[in-house]
């Protein structure tokens, strides 16, 4: 039994490239976006792996990734479960304000607490302990049931959300998180054993 579980980002969104905090906002993809979701259809399809389950979020970004990349597999039509518990972490106030304009107003040192600590929230928003606290519980009850019995699981959604699964996967401290970038459109290749504990990680870079 192979137990594979495959994290991926969306690819480039039209606020990532215009720098602007998206979180629960809902942006289309960019070209480039589309290309990386594509580019990581095609690598999955040259590792040769069949999925069973595909996971993603309420946001079309994610939505939009999970189906070019499966059309790439050539796999379009799997059993795909849509839940807002995969969504971006929620930016609050932040949401729709471009970041260097931000970092401006605040501080290099704050945006980056807001961006990147574990517990501290931007205003009005999650920090990415809030994030895991809705993330955790949907991976164990959903998605390692799924793993564990052999389905190979994809799952395509957002930065912070993946960060926060990537955490409780590989173990991570509240200081170890703080550096962890999860790129658009790289899938992550996690083979669990049967206790759920990682066997292997590989990233498909391009
Ligand atoms: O704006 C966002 O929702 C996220 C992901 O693009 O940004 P950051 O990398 O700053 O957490």
């Amino acid at each position: 039994m192979t137990r594979t579980l495959v994290l991926v980002r969306h690819g480039q969104s039209e606020w990532n490239l215009k720098n602007l905090f998206t979180g629960w906002k809902d942006p289309d993809l960019t070209d480039k976006g589309i290309e990386e979701a594509r580019i990581a259809g095609h690598r999955l399809k040259e590792y040769g792996l069949h999925f069973g389950t595909a996971f993603t979020s309420e946001l079309y970004r994610a939505q939009r990734t999970l189906s070019i990349l499966l059309e790439e597999l050539g796999q379009p039509h799997i059993p795909t479960v849509r839940d807002a518990a995969l969504n971006e972490r929620d930016y609050g106030d932040l949401s729709g304000l471009n970041k260097d304009d931000a970092r401006a107003k605040w501080g290099e040192e704050q945006v980056l607490l807001w961006r990147r600590s574990y517990d501290i929230a931007p205003p009005g928003g999650e920090s990415l302990k809030d994030t895991g606290a809705r993330v955790w519980p949907f991976y164990i009850h959903r998605i390692l049931p799924k793993v564990l019995s052999g389905d190979n699981v994809v799952v395509a959604a957002h930065g912070n959300s993946l960060r926060a699964l990537v955490m409780a996967l590989e173990g991570m401290s509240p200081a170890d998180i703080v550096a962890e970038e999860i790129s658009t459109g790289i899938p992550i290749v996690y083979r669990l054993n049967a206790d759920s504990t990682v066997a292997e990680k590989t990233v498909l870079s391009h």
